[in-house]
């Protein structure tokens, strides 16, 4: 146990609780089956290599049984939702194993926000959307045309702020909306991570990919998701800003920051993860 609950939880705590975590998943390499959209599967299998973790792409109810309780964590993506995949999102979530949804669109139809209130009542440890994937979770509707959007977001992310703590209320999960300021919350706490650029918005599946990387951290650290959520969140922001500086654009942005978490070290972790518990 580290000793995060005697002492303050100031920048410099953050920063050495999101390294120490880091440095976990590196060292075992967590197992994280991902039932993860088409589009997002290269990107989120990197970012989870690049983190030191361990991707696995399988999504066949018949392999769920054999499979799901050997990982250490199960990442769920409703983004390319089919009725056939539902089955296997159902019963890798109810295998025990700490897992984390995506709700992609989640306002796109009836059918797929269904998916997800039905997915949600199955425990997520972590919820990760956007902020119009998250306000419209918690209102449990469907979007109006002018409110809508796909998978991008049209709000902000403090928009869904007070939908976050209503949805982690009433679902037990801890929610987190990212943006320009990622915040996670579980009700009642609600912590700030600051790090990231604009630009991760422009290449596709980038909020897939962290959500991947939420479920790495919450494989090593189950009991305190809140934490492992805001960390992976930072990191994965952090690794964007030092991308960044070396990028043209989006395509070389996505090739600099898999590089850039590959590559993050103590001291770029501790000086320049920007979380802090919000009032
Ligand atoms: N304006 C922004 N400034 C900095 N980072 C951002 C900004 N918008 C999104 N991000 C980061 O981009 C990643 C994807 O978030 P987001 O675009 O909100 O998700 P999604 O792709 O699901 O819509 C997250 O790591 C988030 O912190
Ligand atoms: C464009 C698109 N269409 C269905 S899933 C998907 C990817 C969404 O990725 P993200 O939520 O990270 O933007
Ligand atoms: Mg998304």
């Amino acid at each position: 146990m580290d000793d995060g609950a005697k002492e303050e939880r100031n920048p410099a705590w953050w920063g050495r609780r999101a390294w120490s975590l880091l440095s976990v998943v590196r060292a075992r390499a967590p197992l994280v089956q991902c039932i993860t959209n088409l589009v997002s599967m290269d990107i989120a299998a990197n970012a989870l290599l690049a983190a030191g973790a361990s991707p696995a792409m399988v999504h066949s109810l018949r392999e769920v049984p054999d499979f799901t309780p050997r990982c250490d964590a199960v990442y769920v993506n409703v983004g390319t939702l089919s009725e056939d995949w539902l089955p296997s999102m159902r019963a890798a979530a109810s295998a025990g194993r700490p897992w984390v949804l995506d709700p992609v669109a989640a306002a796109a139809s009836g059918f797929r926000m269904e998916a997800c209130l039905e997915l949600i009542a199955l425990w997520p440890t972590v919820v990760r959307g956007n902020a119009s994937e998250i306000l419209a979770l918690a209102a449990r509707s469907v979007a109006a045309s002018s409110s809508f959007k796909g998978a991008d977001s049209l709000h902000e992310s403090v928009d869904a702020l007070e939908a976050a703590k209503a949805l982690a209320l009433s679902s037990g999960a801890v929610v987190a909306v990212s943006g320009a300021v990622d915040f996670i919350t579980n009700g009642e706490q609600v912590v700030g991570a600051s790090n990231g650029v604009p630009m991760m918005q422009k290449i596709t599946a980038t909020g897939c990919a962290v959500t991947a990387l939420i479920a790495a951290f919450v494989a090593v650290e189950p009991s305190d998701a809140l934490v492992a959520a805001a960390c992976a969140l930072a990191i994965f922001g952090l690794a964007g800003e030092i991308g960044m500086e070396s990028s043209k654009g989006p395509a070389s942005l996505r090739m600099h920051l898999i590089d850039a978490l590959y590559c993050l070290d103590e001291e770029t972790v501790t000086s320049r993860v920007k979380i802090a518990l919000q009032p």
